[in-house]
């Protein structure tokens, strides 16, 4: 490809000025570890509960110290799509486009479709663009609706284009109250059209919601041949060319194919990674375009430009310093969050601090979607040798990695040997691929060969992502976080609590069980190119898991130690060591609250956050100690649960939103214990007051305590009370009552 012919550098990256912060950081640090010194030398006044609460204080100056390392650069990247638009756009490079779906009742096949939409409207020119669909239901009604979907694309992206809409995603720019409005010299056509494309779009949605009341989409002969009587655990591969661009112009619709891989029982099918690597093997026959965008059907592209933002890092040296970046990850911002961010999970300020930390290391962590990859490095090259890690690209070696389709293993040839980022990947048409493509969707395909342990996405982990990202790093690779305003892409992010927390124990399993594999990053970094400061960076999350055992411990202390009336849990309230705690919750609660206000949130998402990752951390978090815990003695394997996306219409939950749900899983149980143990406690405390124990006093620490931990769990305090979905359902408040009796006992026994 050729050298840049211009000055001007496509991005620009800047460190944030954040002495203040570090200051402060470093003062907590410093608090800390006094408080563990002090812990020390008091240790043999105390008894077990201070050891505890040393054991978990030396683990919380842990995390911090690792929160501290990943904070301290924090980069900020600004992109220039234009100059590149303006330079070289008969030079861009294809680009191939994944979307993955899994289940049309978990996951609404309307969303998937503006999905695809969005990303078949982008600005970039649609010879150069492909998109396949992978679908592990193999439904029907997803078929049906992409082929439906695409006689509607051919009206809404030339609209979308003459009149440079700014959101792609009809769902979005036909939202109920929207009016039509741009800067199009003629206005009357303008009108006519919008009125055109509405009123099209409407009949799409309607035919999509009729054929979701069926059971059947429509008569399952022809191309929906293959769907009759389909079972979708148990049935070949399927793979259908359902629009080829085929005059290649740049002015039409992008390639649009559909995946469903072939499913038997007895074959694992290794969740989203297996599905990434059929649409990886596929595309690769297909169009082999050096650049993979990765979306889920929950997330749609929200900026036309975002193609041209993520080349901005991707075209190699122009000449300025530019790096070579294995990825381009863009947030996950979501879209109709709701206000104040109830329910924790919207994760702004984590993208602005520790995000933008993260990308002053080695890059941000591969976040499953929203993410361009160079299909070289997912193929396993290395930064400095830019080849196959370990292997030489002999027809044997690439049989052995890539398996045994000749096609394939030619392709990859190809993408390997490029140079720079190669123009026209692919020498075949994409119908005549078919059959071949059929082949490496099979389940027996990648047996014996390297798929998902040297090239792909990795399997091994139900957060495939982070794991992937993992494996990029350590072969020494950066990365890039492209930050665009408007955003990149907006996602879908559950708003009920069951769904969440069953989202972050899947997280959280899944991050942990990453540490007992191969490509922990501690082997990482020891053994390969992981750097430091990266590797603690994806400690810290990986260790979510296992910091909910201090955080339960944390959260129980305090009561235990006014049940038994004989520990203490806090330095005296007459020892002027009680200042150590205290500043340290002063500040650190004041360096949150800041850091929300900074990020543009109110006051009231920074006490809901707060709030919630305590609950998360009690819950889901335990909980994925234990499957990651039966998962290693070998007892059970780890799942994938597919998170339900809200549809936003006659969702219960929306009719009081916010307010938190739950039902009969276990997970309610540690959160219900915990609270009602810490109002047993403040009842105990109170009736001792009552009675005269002037000792009592000696308490108001852990008192203190207690009440904070009360006010943490407001959300389980109201389901104590709640009603239907608002209610903690009895038996969870049976079981986590006699936990408390059970407690209490233990305290009296220890008095
Ligand atoms: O067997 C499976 C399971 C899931 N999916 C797809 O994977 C995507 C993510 O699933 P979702 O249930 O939405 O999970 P989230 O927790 O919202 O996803 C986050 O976390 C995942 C890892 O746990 C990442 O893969 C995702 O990219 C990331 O957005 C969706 O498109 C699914 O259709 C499949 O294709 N096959
Ligand atoms: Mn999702």
């Amino acid at each position: 490809m050729a050298k840049a012919t211009h000055n001007l550098p496509l991005y620009e990256l800047k460190f944030r000025n954040n002495e203040i912060s570090r200051t402060i950081e470093l003062i907590i640090l410093f608090l800390l570890l006094s408080l563990v010194g002090y812990r020390i030398i008091k240790l043999k006044d105390n008894g077990y509960p201070w050891l505890l609460a040393l054991v978990c204080e030396s683990w919380f100056t842990i995390n911090w110290i690792i929160i501290v390392s990943t904070k301290w650069n924090q980069l900020i990247t600004k992109t220039y799509p234009e100059r590149l638009l303006k330079w070289r756009s008969s030079e861009l490079p294809e680009v191939d486009m994944f979307v993955t779906t899994a289940d049309p009742e978990l996951e609404p096949p309307i969303m998937t479709v503006n999905t695809v939409l969005s990303l078949l409207a982008t600005e970039y020119p649609a010879h150069k663009l492909a998109c396949y669909v992978s679908d592990d239901a193999a439904s029907p009604l997803t078929f049906y609706s992409l082929v439906e979907a695409i006689k509607f694309a051919k009206y809404w992206v030339p609209f979308c284009k003459k009149y440079n809409v700014s959101v792609r995603a009809p769902f979005r720019y036909f939202k109920p109250d929207s009016q039509p409005c741009s800067n199009a010299s003629s206005h009357d056509e303008f009108l006519q059209d919008w009125m055109k494309i509405k009123e099209e779009y409407a009949k799409l949605y309607l035919k999509i919601e009729d054929a979701c009341k069926k059971t059947e989409p429509c008569d399952l002969s022809g191309d929906y041949s293959d769907f009759s009587n389909i079972n979708r655990r148990n049935h070949k591969s399927i793979v259908k060319v359902i629009h080829e661009n085929k005059e290649a112009v740049s002015e039409g619709v992008p390639h649009l194919i559909y995946v469903a891989r072939e499913k038997r029982p007895k074959y694992s099918h290794n969740n989203k990674a297996g599905a990434m690597n059929v649409l990886n093997r596929v595309s690769g026959l297909m169009t082999n375009a050096p650049i993979m965008l990765n979306v889920d059907c929950d997330m749609y592209a929200n900026n036309p430009l975002v193609i041209l933002q993520a080349m901005c890092f991707l075209f190699s040296d122009g000449g300025n310093n530019q790096k070579d970046y294995a990825f381009v990850q863009f947030p996950q911002h979501f879209y109709d969050g709701l206000k104040d961010d109830p329910y924790g999970n919207q994760l702004k300020v984590l993208h602005e601090f520790l995000g933008r930390g993260i990308s002053g290391i080695q890059g941000p962590f591969y976040q499953g979607t929203g993410c361009f990859h160079r299909r070289n490095v997912i193929y396993g090259s290395s930064p400095d040798d830019k080849f196959i890690e370990g292997i030489q690209l002999s027809n044997e070696n690439l049989q052995s990695t890539f398996g045994n389709s000749r096609e394939l293993c030619e392709s990859a040839a190809k993408v390997l040997q490029a140079k720079e980022l190669m123009v026209g990947g692919s020498t075949s048409t994409i119908t005549n691929s078919v059959e071949a493509a059929c082949q490496v969707a099979n389940c027996a395909y990648e047996f014996g060969t390297g798929w998902g342990r040297k090239v792909g996405w990795m399997y091994g982990s139900v957060t495939e992502d982070i794991l992937t990202g993992l494996t990029i790093h350590a072969r020494g690779w950066e990365t890039a976080y492209c930050t665009p305003d408007p955003p990149g892409f907006l996602g879908c992010t559950p708003s009920n609590g069951p769904v969440i927390i069953l989202q972050f124990k899947r997280w959280s399993t899944g991050l942990f069980e990453i540490l007992f594999s191969s490509k922990s990053p501690l082997i990482s970094t020891l053994t390969k190119k992981l750097r430091l400061r990266q590797c603690l960076a994806y400690l810290w999350i990986q260790l979510w898991a296992l910091r909910s055992i201090f955080e339960v411990c944390y959260a129980i202390l305090p009561a235990y130690c006014i049940i038994s009336n004989s520990s203490h849990f806090l330095p005296k309230i007459n020892e002027p060591a009680t200042m150590i705690p205290i500043s340290i919750m002063v500040i650190y609660k004041l360096y949150t609250l800041s850091e929300y206000i900074r990020a543009g949130q109110s006051i009231r998402a920074w006490w809901n956050n707060q709030r919630m990752w305590k609950v998360l951390a009690t819950s889901s978090w335990l909980f994925g100690i234990l499957s990651v815990g039966l998962k290693v003695v070998g007892l059970s394997e780890t799942a994938f649960e597919v998170t339900k996306k809200d549809n936003g219409e006659n969702d219960e939950s929306n009719s009081d939103k916010g307010r938190f749900t739950f039902d009969e899983s276990p997970m309610f149980i540690p959160g219900t214990f915990i609270l009602l143990l810490n109002l047993t406690a403040l009842l105990v405390f109170a009736f001792r007051t009552i009675y005269g124990n002037h000792e009592n006093m000696m308490y108001l620490g852990e008192i203190i305590c207690c009440k904070m931990v009360v006010i943490y769990f407001w959300a389980f305090f109201k389901g104590l009370f709640g009603r239907g979905n608002y209610g903690i359902p009895l038996p969870t408040i049976i079981k986590s009552g006699t936990l408390v009796l059970f407690v209490c006992a233990i305290c009296i026994r220890g008095e």
